[in-house]
């Protein structure tokens, strides 16, 4: 599988995003690409600065050529080196030190992956990791990726509906937190069975459409510890979780729960269900993380376009050591390729 996709006739190639700059983004991209020779990874090119790429490598020790490149060039070019697109912002090298100086850059490596993709330059697109708190310093206003693809998928699919939900996908486990990124203080006011049934629809026709899985089964976390214990330790899980099932279950979906949380992610537990929608952030991504940190996909469903990400952030404090590991990214390009239609053969690495 060399992954490359193929949209109305064009070959093309997966987007990758810089993220933040002082992170291990573009070490892991250089590394990920050192392991195309073998044909076995999609090819890629990264939205950055090339100089700001070529002095990380070097710093980080990584011998990997990098070539100035285009969304169209960069497939002739991929065998060469590491294609960067330039985002018409310089980035600075200081690993393990973000600044808000550069959030200008690493938002337009997300909007132009975007656009290249609205604009078939691009089959789908792959984000590296972005330090929240930085971008929010310089005036960012979306919790993450995720919101803000929700919001670039309106602007250049109008009509389309676009309703962003973050997936962890692994080789054994599935998540999905129905909260995402709000305060722990603010998750019972804002799980409401409206958006329980939104996200378990999304979710639903995703597996269908993305997993290939014809009759997903949903498993529903509790809240509350035992899940409520029958409203002795909370009501959301009966007031507001017990009726978005019944919901879902009336559309034909194979939902089931309020489960405890506590023992739902157990081995024999994972055997009962293909995915679990989750209350908030952490219910839903410590068990993954736990169980294959390496090896799992943050997937955002309900777009018009494929996106993965790793499942790890930008690891500051490693960046420039040229340690961090590229498994999470790889699982990330070949589950974007493999989502992205009509995959087809061929050999960019000679
Ligand atoms: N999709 C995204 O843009 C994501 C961004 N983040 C952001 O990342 C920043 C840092 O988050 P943390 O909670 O510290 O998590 P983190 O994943 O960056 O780091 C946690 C620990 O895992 C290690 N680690 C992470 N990736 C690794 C890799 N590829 N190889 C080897 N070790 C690795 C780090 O060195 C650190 O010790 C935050 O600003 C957060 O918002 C976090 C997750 C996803
Ligand atoms: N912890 C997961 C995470 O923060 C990913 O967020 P996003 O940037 O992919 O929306």
């Amino acid at each position: 599988m060399d992954g490359t996709t193929r949209r109305g006739g064009a070959q093309t190639a997966l987007a990758m995003t810089i993220g933040e700059p002082a992170g291990v983004g573009a070490e892991i991209a250089a590394m990920a690409w050192r392991q195309a020779e073998g044909g076995n990874i999609p090819p890629f090119y990264l939205l950055a600065d090339s100089a700001f790429v070529r002095s990380r490598l070097e710093l980080a020790g990584l011998d990997v050529p990098v070539i100035d490149a285009t969304a169209e060039t960069c497939l002739a070019r991929f065998g060469a080196g590491l294609p960067v697109v330039d985002v018409g912002h310089a980035l600075a090298d200081a690993p393990g030190r973000p600044s808000s100086a550069d959030a200008h850059g690493v938002v337009a490596s997300i909007e132009l992956a975007v656009a290249d993709v609205a604009a078939g330059r691009a089959g789908g697109v792959v984000t590296l990791p972005i330090q929240k708190a930085t971008l929010y310093d310089a005036g960012f206003r979306h919790p993450g990726h995720t919101e803000f693809l929700g919001e670039l998928a309106a602007r250049h699919w109008p009509g389309r509906p676009a309703t962003p939900v973050m997936m962890l996908a692994g080789p054994e486990l599935r998540t999905v937190p129905v909260t995402v990124h709000i305060p722990v203080s603010e998750v019972p006011r804002r799980l409401t069975a409206d958006l329980l049934v939104e996200t378990g629809r999304i979710v639903a026709a995703d597996l269908r459409t993305r997993f290939g899985i014809a009759t997903p089964r949903l498993a529903v976390a509790g809240l509350n510890p035992h899940a409520g214990e029958n409203g002795s330790m909370g009501r959301e899980d009966l007031d507001v979780i017990v009726p978005a099932i019944a919901r879902l279950v009336a559309e034909g979906i194979a939902a089931t729960g309020p489960w405890p949380a506590d023992t739902l992610f157990h081995p024999r537990a994972r055997t009962g269900y293909d995915a679990v929608l989750a209350m908030y952030h952490d219910q839903a991504l410590i068990p993954v993380k736990t169980i294959a940190f390496d090896e799992t996909v943050n997937v955002t469903l309900g777009l018009p376009f494929v996106r993965t990400s790793p499942d790890h952030g930008t690891a500051l404090d490693i960046a420039g050591t040229g340690t961090a590991r590229p498994d999470s990214l790889i699982a990330a390009l070949r589950m974007a390729a493999g989502m992205t239609a009509d995959i087809v053969a061929g050999d960019h690495m000679r």
